[in-house]
């Protein structure tokens, strides 16, 4: 679902991305940690489109984001999950989660917000998924933040997206909302087989929801692992503020990242994760 070689991206002479490998499966849920500033909004901005890198391959839903692509046609295969969701208050709950629809209809229809009963249907089946079914004719304004939330989610969903791509998408929610967030978020991509990476300043989080971690640090892959890979070590050189890592070697199928730059063989022993640390 997502390929990403040796990505580049600077903004003028701050190199920000520092040559990226990473691929990601449908179904599978990766979350992305690392310190402010580290380029994790950067990296999800170029899977994305907003941002166009340097150099490197991209490939996300089948598109290839090096080359000359439609914004509809990338909104066909990658949603996004906004930290403050971007709703429109004052529409009712539906009518946002049927914003997600409006990169697949005709432009004329797109204008007019003319839906079809099938677009309606999706609509009202993605709210039922984030628990919200019985809110879709409430307006906008009167749901919490939580909810706020699921219902940006049910419009992700909506896209009927390959991959979502979430850059903090609890950050102002209490602990128990922001868990019961990431379980809707989790649970319905899961069952849909999407492709998700979310961006998180939790670890806790992380460890509990992610399928697979990879840790960022000054615009370097330091960690990609299972979450009970996820030790001191790993945490250490995610959040490390030392000197600049030294360049690392390409990471290949089947090498465990041991510390930062160093990828060895993977053990037969250990967990079948792509790559991790041990
Ligand atoms: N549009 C931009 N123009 C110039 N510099 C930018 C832009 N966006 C990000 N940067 C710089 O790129 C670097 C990485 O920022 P980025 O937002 O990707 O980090 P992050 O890991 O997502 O941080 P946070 O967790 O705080 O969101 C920072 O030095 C930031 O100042």
């Amino acid at each position: 679902m997502i390929t990403i070689r040796n990505l580049r991206k600077s903004y003028g002479s701050n190199h920000v991305l520092h040559g990226i490998d990473m691929d990601v499966k449908a179904g599978e849920f990766v979350v992305m940690l690392g310190l402010s500033g580290a380029g994790k909004s950067t990296l999800l901005r170029c899977m994305n489109g907003l941002n166009q890198p340097d150099s490197g391959q991209l490939q996300v839903g089948g598109i290839d984001l090096m080359q000359k692509h439609s914004r509809r046609e990338l909104a066909r295969h990658v949603a996004m999950v906004f930290q403050h969701h971007n709703l429109v208050q004052r529409l009712s709950v539906r009518k946002n989660v049927l914003t997600g629809r409006l990169g697949q209809v005709g432009t004329l229809a797109s204008v007019l917000q003319l839906f079809r009963q099938s677009d309606i249907a999706l609509a009202d089946a993605c709210l039922q998924r984030v628990g919200l079914a019985h809110k879709a004719d409430e307006r906008t304004e009167a749901l919490s933040g939580g909810q706020m939330q699921r219902v940006g989610i049910a419009r992700a969903l909506a896209q009927q997206p390959q991959v979502i791509l979430a850059d903090e998408p609890v950050a102002s929610l209490d602990p128990k909302t922001a868990r019961s967030v990431l379980q809707y978020l989790r649970e319905a991509t899961r069952e849909l087989g999407i492709a998700v990476v979310c961006n998180l300043h939790q670890v806790d989080y992380a460890k509990e929801f992610g399928d697979r971690i990879v840790g960022l640090s000054q615009g370097r892959m330091v960690f990609d692992g299972a979450p009970e890979l996820l030790n001191e070590d790993a945490l250490n050189a995610i959040y490390s503020t030392d000197m600049p890592h030294p360049p690392q070697a390409q990471a290949e199928p089947g090498m465990v990242l041991t510390a930062p730059g160093a990828w060895l063989p993977k053990p037969m022993s250990a967990v079948a994760t792509a790559r991790g640390l041990q």
